[in-house]
């Protein structure tokens, strides 16, 4: 288990470059199952999550070129289906929750897709029922072991278009769905389908190497199936979480930072959320500027006066892996803010140790916390602390270096799941931080 040392209380100053999305990137990376030509991705991060999606479709059978730091080749024409009937692959599979996305591609191409439960983060119930509720309205058939959790999805005589409704506009799930779909005969119309950035990333991914879909950007997908894919160029966005992440550390160390090429126009409604924490943003060409907050930072009230209200939605509303970081960054603000988590069950529970660090924060529900500020009027306490997920991380992070004293935080590799070098990276604007075991 690695742990972080953080001496607390600096502020940093100077450029720091995002790096590539993690979760656009594990679609990105399933998407090259459906062709045998050579497909070439560029700015693919550094992180635990996305090399393990690397090493299992390696272990598929995937010829694989590391060609620059961050640039890949992908050539799947020779893939080892007994891979999949085997225990390295249940392994594999289910150490991370991107590995679920392999199942679509496979199963357009193939006619056949299994997966084990993929991991990720344990922040609450993780059901894949829109998955394969869509693969079955492709046609497929749908087995489920439920001693082993292994599922399966299987269409001998390949599968064909339909309309359906998405239960819920999930993000990995339309990304799966609509990798089969490409490959139905006739057409398919998805609509509720999840439109953030990585999934319009996917789908002009996907346009590029043969595919017909339009709608990318709206949540209803008309696909029009084809036979055969060709290879293609593709670059990753860069991460919006971690630019997320950057613009919270920035207000709660009272630093001056620039996020570098951040990609404005795909971050949403990111900006303006922090701006209702009182954080100044500066548009800076495609830089985002963080001046240092000295005088802190103050919650906007709603209109009516009434308590500011943080929560999460599909996209175009907030992301919730940007929830944590709000929750941390609003422990020093000036003002109240409740925060709604809807989406996950239990990804609020680490506010208990902000509160141990003296936070004021009251934990009302599963899904719901208010925050009354400190205005910088008291430190939060040095601790030790364990991470229990990615985003969470990287919030006790922030949290440890605003605090007075040394803190020690365990279990980091939920942060290196997502975050590449954090450590050097953040040192080298400035940070004490040192990465012990
Ligand atoms: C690898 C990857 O890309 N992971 C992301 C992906 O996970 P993932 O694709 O697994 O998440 P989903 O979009 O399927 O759903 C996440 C949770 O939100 C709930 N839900 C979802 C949609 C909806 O309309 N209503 C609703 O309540 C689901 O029941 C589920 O509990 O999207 C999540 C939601 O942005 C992000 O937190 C994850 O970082
Ligand atoms: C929840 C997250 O990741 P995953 O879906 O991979 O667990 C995240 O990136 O915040």
């Amino acid at each position: 288990m690695g742990t972080f040392q953080i001496e607390g209380g600096h502020s940093l100053s100077g450029e720091i470059q995002p790096q590539g999305a993690k979760n656009e990137t594990l679609q990105i990376l399933c998407a090259v199952l459906l062709t045998s030509e050579k497909v070439t991705i560029h700015n693919i991060p550094d992180i635990i999550d996305v090399n393990k999606l690397i090493s299992l479709l390696r272990n598929l059978g995937v010829k694989i070129e590391k060609i620059g730091r961050s640039n890949y080749s992908f050539q799947s024409d020779d893939l080892n289906f007994e891979y999949l009937e085997s225990e390295a692959f249940k392994k594999d599979g289910s150490g991370l929750r991107g590995s679920i996305m392999i199942v679509g591609p496979l199963l357009g191409r193939f006619g056949k897709g299994f997966i084990p439960k993929p991991g990720g983060d344990k922040i609450g119930r993780r059901r894949l029922d829109t998955h394969f509720e869509g693969f079955i309205k492709l046609g497929a058939e749908f087995r489920y072991n439920k001693e082993e959790r292994f599922y399966g999805v299987e269409a001998p005589n390949g599968l064909i278009g339909n309309d359906m409704l998405l239960e819920e506009a999930s993000v990995t799930g339309t990304a799966n769905i609509v990798m089969a779909a490409v490959c139905a005969r006739g057409t398919t119309t998805i609509y509720n389908a999840a439109c953030e950035p990585y999934l319009q990333q996917l789908c002009k991914m996907l346009n590029s190497m043969g595919a017909k879909i339009q709608g990318i950007g709206s949540n209803l997908l008309h696909i029009e199936g084809v036979d055969t894919f060709t290879g293609c160029e593709h670059r990753i966005l860069p991460d919006m979480i971690e630019i997320g992440s950057y613009i919270g550390l920035a207000a709660m160390t009272k630093s001056e930072i620039t996020i570098k090429n951040v990609g404005w126009e795909h971050l949403g409604i990111i900006p303006n959320t922090f701006r209702k924490l009182g954080i100044t943003i500066e548009k800076r060409g495609d830089d985002i500027h963080i001046p240092a907050h000295t005088e802190g930072y103050e919650i906007q009230n709603f209109i009516d006066g009434s308590i500011m209200n943080i929560s999460d939605a599909p996209w175009p509303g907030f992301t919730p892996d940007l929830l944590s970081i709000i929750l941390v960054v609003a422990t020093q603000a000036r003002g109240s803010v409740l925060i709604h988590q809807k989406m996950f069950e239990s990804r609020l529970f680490f506010v208990d140790k902000l509160i141990d660090m003296g936070a004021k924060i009251i934990l009302c529900d599963p899904h719901r916390a208010t925050v009354i500020g400190h205005d910088f009027q008291s430190n939060l306490r040095s601790t030790t602390m364990t991470s229990p997920d990615i985003r969470a991380g990287v919030a006790l992070l922030i949290a440890a270096m605003s605090a007075k004293g040394t803190s020690t935080i365990h279990n980091i590799e939920q942060i290196d799941r997502g975050y590449e070098n954090i450590d050097e990276r953040l040192r080298a604007i400035g940070a004490k931080i040192k990465r012990i075991a």
